[in-house]
């Protein structure tokens, strides 16, 4: 969400919108973009309707203006066909503008044949038919949910057409065209009032779901970043403890589901009392950190995780890995970390010691079983000489 957006939607909000545009132009198009989509077009169902509803009106023409009834039927078949093909171009149609010009287009043609059936008729002397333009009129202000602006510049010409047709021409006695001219703009300006309130209203959920919507946006990363904090450790960036154990179980019950292998690496630095004795515990802190970083880029496959198991340990689970290719891998850690060369103020560089431990878990094995094996490994690998990997045996015996 661009910030901007919302900072005019506030303010859109506060200052209100009664010209029914927003000053904010970005915030205007956004909005003309969803009410195209949210609204306009599902206006166009209930205009087909009522393009099928003016063509159908043929059947008044055949008994109210029989007379009338071939140049009728050429009118509205003229008039019906383009309006119905025009309205399916609106409905794949992607912009907004010209279609909403296109349905004022077509009120206005379906108005103007009126008034000419309307005049014509006039001059056999049949006076009452003209009330069709009434009911293009409540359309257009309401079910057709044009934008105000053009509902309402429609609605004049209309009435205009109207006046020009019937009133201009002496068509009818001036008492009925009057009579007709102040219900057609009464009913016009109550279909507008109506049409401005319902796109008030619109405008105005539009703003409220648009801060909505931000503020929600916020919270997920709100709630994201307290995840990402509660589950890293400070100091190497590695998942914690805390993320270890949780997703430790999880992976234990589906290894134990699907029968396939889990192994754990247990990875510990060499002589680290020594190295922050006498190195400091600020170089302590960075060495934590560079080996942290060598695991975290040893780790490539999606499923295996390092986490920071405490002090200078860390641990690796990988699912669905056996045995030898797990050792394989926490060799090459080992390789990896001793060819970072960090100087220990004992000699030598900085080297980890790594416990190795698989099993294909049972039902009757406790989860920390298999951390316990690792651990067991680790304290192989320092007894023997520290700078090396040892795997569990199954049968060793837990220290
Ligand atoms: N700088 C620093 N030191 C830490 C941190 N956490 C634990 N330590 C130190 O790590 C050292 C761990 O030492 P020991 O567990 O005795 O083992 P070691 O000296 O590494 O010896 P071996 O494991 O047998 O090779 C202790 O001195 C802790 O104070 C930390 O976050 N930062």
């Amino acid at each position: 969400m661009i910030p901007n957006l919302e900072k005019a939607a506030s303010e859109a909000l506060v200052k209100g919108f009664r010209q029914l545009k927003f000053d904010d132009i970005q915030l205007e198009r956004a909005f003309e973009r969803h009410y195209f989509g949210q609204f306009f077009q599902k206006a166009i169902p209930a205009l087909t309707v009522g393009v099928l509803l003016y063509f159908g009106f043929i059947f008044g023409d055949r008994f109210m203006i029989p007379e009338l009834f071939e140049e009728s039927i050429i009118l509205r078949v003229s008039i019906a066909i383009p309006s119905i093909f025009a309205l399916f171009v609106i409905k794949w149609g992607r912009e907004s503008h010209w279609q909403y010009l296109v349905t004022c287009s077509i009120f206005c043609a379906v108005n103007a044949s009126i008034s000419l059936l309307g005049y014509w008729a006039a001059l056999q002397g049949q006076h009452y038919y003209q009330s069709g333009t009434l009911l293009v009129i409540m359309l257009c202000c309401t079910l057709a949910r044009l934008p105000f602006r053009y509902a309402f510049l429609t609605t004049c010409l209309m009435l205009t057409t109207y006046g020009l047709a019937i009133g201009a021409t002496q068509a009818s006695p001036s008492d009925i065209f009057l009579n007709n001219l102040l219900v057609f703009s009464g009913v016009a300006f109550l279909g507008l009032v109506s049409n401005y309130q319902h796109n008030h209203d619109v405008r105005k959920d539009f703003l409220q779901s648009l801060l909505l919507n931000v503020e929600k946006e916020r919270l997920t990363l709100d709630k994201r970043k307290f995840q990402h904090i509660s589950n890293t450790d400070g100091l190497s960036g590695l998942y914690n403890r805390r993320f270890l154990d949780q997703r430790y179980a999880l992976e234990w019950q589906s290894a134990m589901q699907l029968k396939t292998s889990l192994s754990v690496m247990m990875i510990d630095i060499d002589r680290f009392k020594n190295f922050n004795d006498k190195a400091g515990h600020h170089e302590g802190d960075q060495v934590i950190t560079d080996v942290a970083t060598t695991l975290k880029n040893s780790v490539r496959r999606t499923q295996d995780f390092v986490a920071r198991y405490g002090g200078e340990e860390f641990i690796i689970i990988c699912p669905s890995m056996e045995n030898e290719r797990a050792f394989d891998m926490a060799e090459q850690i080992r390789k990896k970390v001793e060819s970072m060369n960090i100087p220990h103020p004992d000699g030598g560089v900085v080297s980890v010691s790594i416990g190795v431990s698989t099993t294909i878990p049972e039902e009757s094995d406790h989860p920390s079983s298999l951390q316990k094996q690792a651990d067991f490994a680790l304290y192989q690998a320092k007894k023997s000489g520290r700078n090396r990997v040892h795997q569990a045996n199954m049968t060793e015996e837990l220290g």
